[in-house]
C-alpha cells in the first residue's frame, strides 16, 4: 500500500483537485490519502478562532463568511455530492454561537481541524463522482494523541491498533492530516504543517511500501527557491540528512514525519503535483556520497541573552530553570550557546509568548534581547559557502559541527 500526502497548495481550487484525483487515478490505486485544508484556510481558521475569543462586531460572520465562500467557490468548479461540506460549515457556525468557554488551545483545535474536515470531504466527493472507489476516513478516530492541544502525542500503540482495523485495500482511503483525538474524545492537531507527520504515522502503521508528499517544488532542493535563484535538486538523501535538514528549517518536509519511515526503512518520496511524472527525491538508507551544500534561512529571530543575577554560572541549576520556562511557555530553541556566566538562545520571534517568558526571565537574569536577525544553517558547508551568505551582514553568533554550521546575522543591507 502507497500513502499520498496533498498539502494545502496542491488542493487550492478546483483544478488542484482535478490534478490530485488523476494522479491518484494514474500512480494511487488503493492508496491512503493524506489531504490537508485548502490554501491557507488554517490561517483563515486561526483569524477566525481570534475572532472568536476576543469577539468585536460582525468579525465572526465576515471571517467564517471568507471561510465559506472559498470552499464554495472550489465546489463550485466540480463534480460530486458536497452535501457533508455544508453539514461541516453549520458545526463550525453551530460552534461559534455558543459562548468561549473552553482553554485557547482546545477551542483552536476544536475550530482548526474543521479546515481538514472540509478539504477530505471535497476531495472524497470528487474522486468518487469520477469513480475511484473512495472511502472518507475520519483521522481523529485513528490517529490516538494525549491532550496536549495543538502539539499531540501520538499513542503509537492505539493509533496502530485503530489504522489496522479500518484501513483496507478495497478502496482509495482519503483522510485529514494535522488532525486527531484525545482519549477523552476531544479532537487534537499535531502542531503546525504536521500533514506530513500523519501520513508517515499511516504508513508506519500500515507497513506501506512508500510515502510520497506531492509539493510545488520537483522535490527536495539544496535551498528553498523562494529565498535562492539556483538551487539544486538532491535526487537521493539519506534519512539522517533529511531529518537534519527539516529539523534546521527546511519546510519542505516536517520534521517529525522521518524517524518513523526511518525505522521501518519506507522510503520518502518529494515530488511535484505539476510534473506528477518527474522523479523528485527520494530519501531512503543510502550512503552519503554527493555532499552538497544545502541552505536554510529562518527570518525574523530574535536572540536572547541571560545573565544570572545572583552572579552564578551556567550550570545544571541555571539550565534546567531556564529551559522549563521555555517548555512552559511552548517556545522552541533554534540554537543555543553558552558561556561561564552567559545564555544565548535563538528562537522565532513570536510576539504572543515572548513578552511574558521575558518577564519571567528577568526574575533571576539580566536579558539582553536583539531581534530583526536572521538564522542561517548550511549543511555540508565550507569555508566559500559561509563567505558567500555572509556579504553585507553582521555576523553575532556562530556554531559549528563536523558538517553543519549555524550562523546568527544582522542584514546590513
Ligand atoms: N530545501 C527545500 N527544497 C524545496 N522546497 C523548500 C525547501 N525549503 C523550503 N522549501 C519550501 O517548501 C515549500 C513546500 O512546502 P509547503 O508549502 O509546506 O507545502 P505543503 O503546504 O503543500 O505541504 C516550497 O514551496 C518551498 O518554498
Ligand atoms: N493545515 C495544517 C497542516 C499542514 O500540514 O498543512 P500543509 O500540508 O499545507 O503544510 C497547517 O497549515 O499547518
Amino acid at each position: 500500500m502507497k500513502v499520498f500526502k496533498f498539502g494545502g497548495a496542491s488542493v487550492k481550487d478546483a483544478a488542484g483537485v482535478q490534478n490530485l484525483a488523476e494522479i491518484v487515478r494514474t500512480q494511487g490505486k488503493n492508496a491512503v490519502v493524506v489531504v490537508s485544508a485548502m490554501g491557507k484556510t488554517t490561517n483563515a481558521l486561526e483569524d477566525l478562532v481570534r475572532a472568536y475569543i476576543n469577539p468585536r462586531p460582525g468579525q465572526i460572520q465576515a471571517r467564517l463568511q471568507t471561510i465559506r465562500s472559498y470552499h464554495e467557490s472550489i465546489i463550485h468548479g466540480l463534480t460530486g455530492n458536497f452535501t457533508s461540506v455544508y453539514q461541516t460549515l453549520e458545526t463550525l457556525e453551530a460552534y461559534l454561537k455558543q459562548p468561549f468557554t473552553g482553554l485557547y488551545d482546545e477551542v483552536y483545535d476544536q475550530i482548526v481541524s474543521l479546515g481538514e474536515i472540509m478539504s477530505t470531504q471535497i476531495v472524497a466527493a470528487y474522486l468518487a463522482n469520477t469513480g475511484i472507489a473512495t472511502r472518507w476516513t475520519d483521522a481523529r478516530q485513528l490517529i490516538a494523541t494525549d491532550v496536549t492541544f495543538r502539539e499531540g502525542r501520538v499513542d503509537w500503540e492505539e493509533t496502530n491498533r485503530r489504522i489496522n482495523n479500518t484501513v483496507t485495500t478495497a478502496a482509495v482511503t482519503v483522510t485529514q492530516g494535522f488532525i486527531g483525538q484525545s482519549p477523552d474524545g476531544r479532537t487534537t492537531t499535531l502542531g503546525r504543517e504536521g500533514s506530513d507527520y500523519t501520513a508517515a504515522i499511516f504508513a508506519y502503521c500500515l507497513n506501506a511500501e512508500s510515502v510520497t508528499i506531492w509539493k510545488d517544488v520537483p522535490g527536495v532542493l539544496n535551498a528553498d527557491p523562494k529565498w535562492f535563484d539556483q538551487t539544486v535538486l538532491l535526487e537521493k538523501i539519506t534519512y539522517q540528512d533529511a531529518i537534519e535538514l527539516a529539523y534546521y528549517g527546511a519546510t519542505v518536509i516536517h520534521p517529525k514525519t522521518i524517524k518513523p519511515l526511518q525505522n521501518k526503512g519506507i522510503p520518502l518520496y518529494v515530488r511535484s503535483f505539476v510534473k506528477p511524472d518527474a522523479p523528485g527525491t527520494v530519501i531512503g538508507h543510502y550512503e552519503r556520497h554527493l555532499l552538497i551544500p544545502s541552505f536554510i534561512f529562518k527570518i525574523n529571530q530574535v536572540l536572547i541573552s541571560l545573565h544570572p543575577n545572583d552572579f552564578s554560572f551556567i550550570a545544571e541549576d541555571n539550565l534546567s530553570r531556564i529551559f522549563g520556562r521555555f517548555a512552559q511557555a511552548g517556545i522552541k530553541i533554534n540554537l543555543m550557546q553558552n558561556t561561564a556566566i552567559s545564555f544565548s538562545v535563538v528562537v522565532d520571534n513570536n510576539q504572543d509568548r515572548i513578552p511574558e517568558l521575558l518577564g519571567q526571565l528577568r526574575q533571576d537574569f539580566r536579558v539582553s534581547y536583539n531581534d530583526g536577525l536572521e538564522l542561517i544553517t548550511i549543511r555540508y558547508y565550507d569555508q566559500s559557502t559561509i563567505d558567500r551568505v555572509l556579504v553585507n551582514k553582521k555576523l553575532l553568533l556562530e556554531q559549528k559541527s563536523r558538517y553543519t554550521v549555524q550562523l546568527v546575522v544582522k542584514d546590513l543591507g
